[in-house]
């Protein structure tokens, strides 16, 4: 288990993280996302001990990781996959990193296959991997202890589409063989094909932690499309019905706050023609877009106005 408590890392003038408190159980891939400059990599770094904070702690089962005897084979992490000697083959620094943490060499091979880094390219040298590579080997390398909490800062970067499917069924086995995931990102796009709980941060401050249905509940509610010939006269039944009607076009309707079953029943009483009738879900981006409107750091043009506009529109609807 992840537990941060308080935690707070003050640059000077900047607080990247600001008395942050937050749990990451064991089997689930939790996903840890906030806007670009946030604070989830800082958060990551106090979390491995590579950089000291300013108050509170962040341990894993109890213990700062900097003080944990087991090293690799206790948290595997990902944090920057630059951060890798270019002059050395993938075997080679996976091998050294194997050697320094007291693990097996047979593993080395073992990882490097689980993250499809085999035959020459495992004995290229680092420098000319693309992104989406170095990924795969700071992925293997965070496998390599086979630890029972493991961390990934933006692992998704750089991978192409047959990668990013690879790592969520990777991550969820993770998950699902009882390890701690955790995974940071700034796009919820990513996170909600993968996560199944969410920590979300902004400006250094928590802003949610709870499942993925959960933080979907906070969204928008779904709206419900209409297509029909009597676009009119439907709008009067749906709004004596209770029901917010927009229209999209002559023949389209945008229904919110009845189902599409209750709309098709209102059509079927009234003999109304309805040529479509489908529910587009909560978008979890958009909530998460919502959430963090105040926190966003940069923000460009006029998104700027629209993202707080947003923002504003959630904070009156939970008022
Ligand atoms: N070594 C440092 N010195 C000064 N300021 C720093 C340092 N490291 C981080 N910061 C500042 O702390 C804040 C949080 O940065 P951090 O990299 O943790 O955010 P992040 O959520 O990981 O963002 P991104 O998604 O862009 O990587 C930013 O304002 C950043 O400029």
């Amino acid at each position: 288990m992840i537990e941060v408590e308080h935690l707070t890392k003050r640059y000077g003038p900047t607080t990247a993280v600001r008395d942050l408190s937050f749990t990451v159980r064991p089997g689930h891939v939790t996903g840890f996302l906030g806007p670009n400059g946030a604070g989830k990599t800082t958060t990551l770094r106090m979390l491995l001990g590579l950089v000291a904070p300013s108050g509170g702690t962040a341990t894993v089962d109890g213990h700062s990781f900097r003080h944990h005897p087991r090293g690799l084979r206790h948290v595997g992490a990902l944090l920057d996959a630059h951060d890798v000697h270019g002059g050395r083959s993938a075997r080679a620094h996976l091998r050294a990193l194997a050697r320094s943490n007291r693990i097996p060499a047979g593993r080395v091979d073992e990882v490097l296959a689980e993250v499809g880094l085999t035959g020459t390219a495992a004995r290229r040298r680092v420098g000319t991997y693309s992104l989406g590579m170095r990924q795969r080997l700071g992925i293997a390398g965070a496998l390599l202890g086979e630890p029972p909490v493991l961390l990934f800062d933006e692992p998704l970067n750089g991978l192409d589409p047959e990668g990013v499917l690879w790592v969520r069924e990777l991550f969820r086995r993770l998950a699902g063989e009882g390890r701690t995931v955790f995974v940071s990102s700034h796009l919820m796009s990513e996170m909600e094909h993968t996560a199944d709980q969410l920590v979300v941060i902004g400006r250094g401050e928590l802003i949610a932690a709870e499942s993925l249905t959960e933080f979907a509940a906070r969204g928008t509610a779904p709206t419900v499309t209409v297509r029909t010939p009597d676009a009119g006269a439907l709008t009067m039944v749906l709004t004596a019905a209770g029901a917010e009607v927009s229209t999209y076009d002559e023949e389209t309707l945008r229904v919110s706050g009845v189902s599409a079953g209750r709309v098709g029943e209102l059509a079927f009483e009234h003999r109304f023609l309805l040529r479509e009738l489908t529910t587009q879900a909560a978008s979890l981006e958009r909530a998460f877009m919502e959430l963090t409107a105040d926190s966003v750091e940069y923000l460009a043009g006029a998104d700027a106005g629209e993202a707080r506009g947003a923002g504003a529109e959630l904070r009156e609807v939970r008022r």
